[in-house]
């Protein structure tokens, strides 16, 4: 029997200014599910998951409603009526989960992503990452209610991952700096992407509005000069973080940490509760990222956290291992 695992890496949703449009991938942790190929189908559904590790039974084992299953489902029917590929046998699948749940830290799009790349190996690689990351993009409806991009695109992609149209599909990839890395600290807590939507505005003045593109506009333009300063400088959200920042407990003193030890800048990663902060060396990331955990502990919550230093991930879901 053919076997085939995929991994893929967290992600950073947002990036402070780029609400639901822009994200990037670090290399470590992700996720990893193996696929595994019966030439006899078993049941009408074509995926069965097998196992899950690592979740503390708190995800569905029903295909239709795990994000690493739903999307194989997705990629079959794709394969099926676009490229005339008839899938007639069976797939079990194991989901190692090594990301925490409702982190911020893309934990549903890196099992959807590392899933769609072990099914594309299995199956011949009919598809281009750029057809997969379609359906990346679908299974966040399952996760959290709303198809957005910027955790699947940059799980399935790498770098980071700019979406200037949802409808049609337009993403573009941003090639990180040299010398650019993110502390990212995941608070041991939960905060459902679903409820951290909820709290949002429906609509904002356009003076607010002026502020937010003007910083996403400045980003890109930072990343893309390798201009340190400016990437500091545009790290500012005036949009989701005010809402979401009495959400996370501890935010407060955490960001302004991050700052004191020597950070360019800091946000709410994705959704929350995990916040991230850019530096522009891996010795300052490390310094940042235990300020902000200590940040966290003295804080009126007295939360643990994990925490992560990575450069951008510029590979993206990838292949660990196969059998022939
Ligand atoms: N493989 C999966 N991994 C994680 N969540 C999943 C998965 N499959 C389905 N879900 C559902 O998605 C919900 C988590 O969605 P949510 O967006 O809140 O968390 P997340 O994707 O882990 O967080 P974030 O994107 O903020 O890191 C879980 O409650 C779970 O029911
Ligand atoms: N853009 C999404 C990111 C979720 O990780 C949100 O902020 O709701």
């Amino acid at each position: 029997m053919k076997t085939v695992t995929g991994f893929a890496s967290a992600t950073v949703g947002n990036v402070a200014c780029g609400f639901d449009v822009l994200g990037f991938a670090i290399t470590e942790p992700g996720d990893e599910v193996i696929l595994t190929l019966h030439d006899e189908r078993s049941s009408d559904c074509p995926v069965s998951i097998t196992s899950i590790i690592g979740d503390g039974g708190a995800l569905p084992l029903d295909p239709k409603k795990n994000t690493s299953s739903f999307v194989v489902l997705k990629f079959l029917e794709y394969i099926r009526t676009t490229k005339g590929i008839a899938f007639d046998g069976h797939i079990d699948l194991v989901l190692k989960k090594n990301l925490p749940l409702s982190s911020g830290m893309g934990s549903s799009a890196a099992s959807a992503a590392a899933a769609l790349i072990a099914a594309n190996e299995l199956l011949g690689s009919p598809c281009s990452k750029m057809e997969l990351v379609h359906f990346a993009i679908e299974g966040e409806r399952v996760a959290c209610g709303s198809a957005h991009a910027d955790n699947a695109a940059p799980a399935m992609l790498g770098n980071f991952i700019l979406i200037r149209s949802y409808h049609p599909l337009d993403l573009i990839t941003i090639k990180p700096p040299a010398n650019l890395f993110c502390s990212l600290v995941h608070p041991h807590t939960e905060l459902k992407t679903s409820f951290a939507r909820s709290v949002l505005p429906k609509s904002i003045p356009l003076s607010t509005a002026t502020q937010q593109w003007g910083n996403v506009g400045a980003l890109v333009a930072g990343l893309l000069m390798e201009d340190y300063d400016l990437i500091g400088r545009a790290l500012v959200d005036v949009v989701a973080e005010p809402k979401r920042a009495p959400l996370i407990p501890g935010f407060v003193e955490v960001k302004q940490a991050a700052l004191d030890a020597g950070a360019l800048g800091c946000s709410i990663a994705g959704s929350g509760p995990s916040v991230f902060a850019f530096s522009s060396s891996r010795q300052t990331a490390e310094t940042v990222g235990a300020a902000m955990q200590q940040a966290f502990l003295h804080s009126k919550a007295s939360l643990a956290s994990d925490m992560w230093v990575s450069p951008i991930c510029s590979e993206g879901a990838r292949i660990v291992s196969k059998t022939p």
